[in-house]
C-alpha cells in the first residue's frame, strides 16, 4: 500500500493482483458478467488492507492435541455501506471475508446535468456510534456522492468511517478530504482527471451501467 505525499488521507492498494484485475476491469471489451466478478474480487482483495486494524478479542481453541490461545475478530461491529447502485457490486466479496459484518444502504445518484448528488434512501443498523463503517463505491469522481454519504452517516451518529473505492480522481480526493478530513480513503488507483462530463479519465466508464448492463 502507498500514500501519495500530496493526499494525506489517501492510500493506494497497489498489490499486483489488484493492478492486474483493475486493468481487465477498465477494458471496454470486458462483458458484464466478468465486470461483476472483477469488482467483487478487487473489493475482496482491498478489504484485506482496509480491515488491517480490526479489533481482535482473545479467545481459546481446542486443537486435536491441546487447548491454546487465539483471536476472534469482532466482525459484527463492522458495517458495510454500499452507495447504490454501483457500490452493491463490492458487498459480496467483502462479506466472504467477514461474513458477520452488517450491511446498510445509502441510495444516491448523480444528476447528469448538475453532477450534484440526489439522495433517495438511507438505512443502517442501530447502535451507529459503536460501529466501524466501510463506505463502498467503485468511483470517486467529483466526490459529491461520497461526501454526501459521509455527511448522512455522521448525521446518524457514525464517527469511524472509511471510504473504499476502485478508481479515484484527484478532484474527488480533494473534495472528500476537504469536507471530511477524518475519513481515510482507500483506492486501487488514483487516475488523472475528470472530463467535462465528470467522468474519470482514463477510468472505466459508468460503473453502475457496466455492472448491471443498463445504459
Ligand atoms: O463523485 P461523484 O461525481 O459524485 O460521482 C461518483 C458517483 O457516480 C456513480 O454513481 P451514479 O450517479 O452513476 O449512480 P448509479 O450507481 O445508480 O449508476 C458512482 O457510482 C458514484 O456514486
Ligand atoms: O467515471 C465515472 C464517474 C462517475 N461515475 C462513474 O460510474 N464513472
Ligand atoms: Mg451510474
Amino acid at each position: 500500500m502507498s500514500s501519495p505525499l500530496d493526499f494525506p488521507t489517501l492510500s493506494i492498494v497497489d498489490h499486483p493482483l489488484v493492478r492486474h484485475k483493475l486493468t481487465l476491469l477498465r477494458d471496454r471489451a470486458t462483458p458484464t458478467k466478468q465486470f461483476k466478478e472483477l469488482v467483487d474480487e478487487i473489493a475482496m482483495l482491498m478489504a484485506y488492507e482496509a480491515t488491517r486494524d480490526l479489533v481482535l478479542e482473545p479467545s481459546s481453541v481446542d486443537t486435536p492435541l491441546e487447548t491454546t490461545g487465539g483471536w476472534t475478530v469482532r466482525g459484527k461491529k463492522l458495517t458495510l455501506v454500499p452507495i447504490l447502485r454501483a457500490g452493491l457490486g463490492m458487498v459480496e466479496g467483502i462479506l466472504r471475508l467477514i461474513p458477520s459484518a452488517r450491511v446498510g444502504h445509502i441510495g444516491l445518484y448523480r444528476d447528469h446535468d448538475t453532477l450534484e448528488p440526489v439522495d433517495y434512501y438511507f438505512k443502517v443498523p442501530g447502535d451507529v456510534s459503536e460501529r466501524d463503517f466501510l463506505l463502498l463505491d467503485p468511483m470517486l469522481a467529483t466526490g459529491g456522492s461520497a461526501s454526501a454519504a459521509v455527511t448522512s452517516l455522521k448525521r446518524a451518529g457514525a464517527s469511524r468511517i472509511r471510504f473504499l473505492c476502485l478508481v479515484a480522481a484527484p478532484e474527488g480526493v480533494r473534495r472528500l478530504t476537504a469536507d471530511h478530513p477524518d475519513v481515510p480513503i482507500l483506492t486501487a488507483s488514483l487516475d488523472r482527471e475528470l472530463n467535462e462530463h465528470g467522468y474519470i479519465l482514463p477510468g472505466l466508464g459508468d460503473a453502475g451501467d457496466r455492472l448491471f448492463g443498463t445504459r
